[in-house]
């Protein structure tokens, strides 16, 4: 498993007492990206910077761009044009296998659980724990119990406590606790970023809160997220800045708390130019 970033020390905290750390490198970073289908662009010249200890909010009307950026940052479609770097470092990530072994772990929309496996081998698909042997690890057996104790630790750093028992078929949880799993396991997984596409876009509300705790508590623990939502108020609440994405790029990244929620949405629309908005709207560490 890869190693979590450390806990932020004391010297980070004096160089960086504000959330987010804007004045660092971002750890994750689109330059100019540019996709084309055909007579489409879905992507002229996205930026987006992440920094370290944030969420960063994406949004945008439909069409503007939000899937293709997410895909290209998760290694689900390679642009044509621009630079992501990790760490100040350009990547490539030409497959969502590369993403993720550049610690970039994406909870998608259509959650990629098992609904017939239980929680803990739906948390370690594709990365089992073996017993130990002298045969090569696909030929050794999986190791049950360890998994179940991972996993359950794994749920219990995020305070995942409406899951009793990870040996439980996923098909019999909630939405909002299939969605828990999915993000623990990205969590789990995930070393440098979490993107996590409309979180709670099919949840109850109820389950939207639990959620949205957790998607805190990810960052909390030390991860940065990059949260598309259309739920202004869900955006609003716990978002540290919001990227705003227009026609295939972004136009303005701003502040929640120097923003209201209608200009927002005014400014994703094209209603109002952002350079109109006060200047406590804005956010910094994301130029225009
Ligand atoms: N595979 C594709 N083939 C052709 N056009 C595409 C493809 N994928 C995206 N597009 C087009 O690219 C543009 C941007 O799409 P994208 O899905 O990235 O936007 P979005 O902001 O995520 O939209 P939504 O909020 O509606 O999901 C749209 O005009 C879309 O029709």
């Amino acid at each position: 498993m890869s190693e979590k970033p450390a806990p932020e020390t004391a010297a980070s905290a004096a160089a960086a007492p504000e959330r987010p750390a804007t004045g660092q490198t971002p750890i994750l970073q689109a330059r100019g990206l540019v996709k084309r289908y055909g007579r489409v662009t879905a992507l002229a010249g996205a930026d987006l910077e992440l920094y370290p200890g944030e969420i960063l909010a994406v949004i945008g009307d439909n069409g503007a761009g939000k899937s293709s950026l997410i895909k290209a940052l998760s290694g689900a479609l390679v642009p044509d044009a621009g630079e992501i770097l990790v760490d100040g470092t350009p990547v490539r990530l030409p497959s969502p296998i590369a993403a993720r072994e550049a610690g970039i772990e994406t909870v998608h929309q259509s959650l990629a659980v098992s609904p017939s496996l239980d929680i803990a081998t739906n948390l370690f698909l594709g990365r089992e724990l073996r017993k130990p042997g002298i045969l090569g690890s696909v030929f050794r057996m999986l190791d049950r119990s360890r998994m179940r104790d991972e996993a359950r630790r794994h749920l219990d750093d995020l305070g995942i406590m409406t899951i009793q028992n990870p040996g439980q078929a996923v098909e019999t949880l909630s939405g909002g606790q299939r969605q828990a799993v999915a993000v623990a396991r990205a969590a789990a997984f995930g070393n440098k970023v979490v993107i996590m596409d409309e979180p709670t876009a099919a949840l109850g509300v109820r389950e939207s809160r639990a959620v949205l705790d957790l998607t805190l508590r990810v960052r909390d623990n030390g991860l940065p997220v990059i949260l598309i939502s259309h739920n202004m108020p869900h955006v609003f609440e716990v978002a540290d800045r919001v990227h705003v994405q227009r026609l295939g790029r972004r136009i303005a990244t701003l502040d929640p708390a120097g923003c209201g929620m209608a200009d927002a949405v005014a400014v994703m629309t094209g209603a109002v130019d952002p350079a109109d908005l006060p200047e406590e709207a804005h956010a910094p560490g994301g130029s225009l």
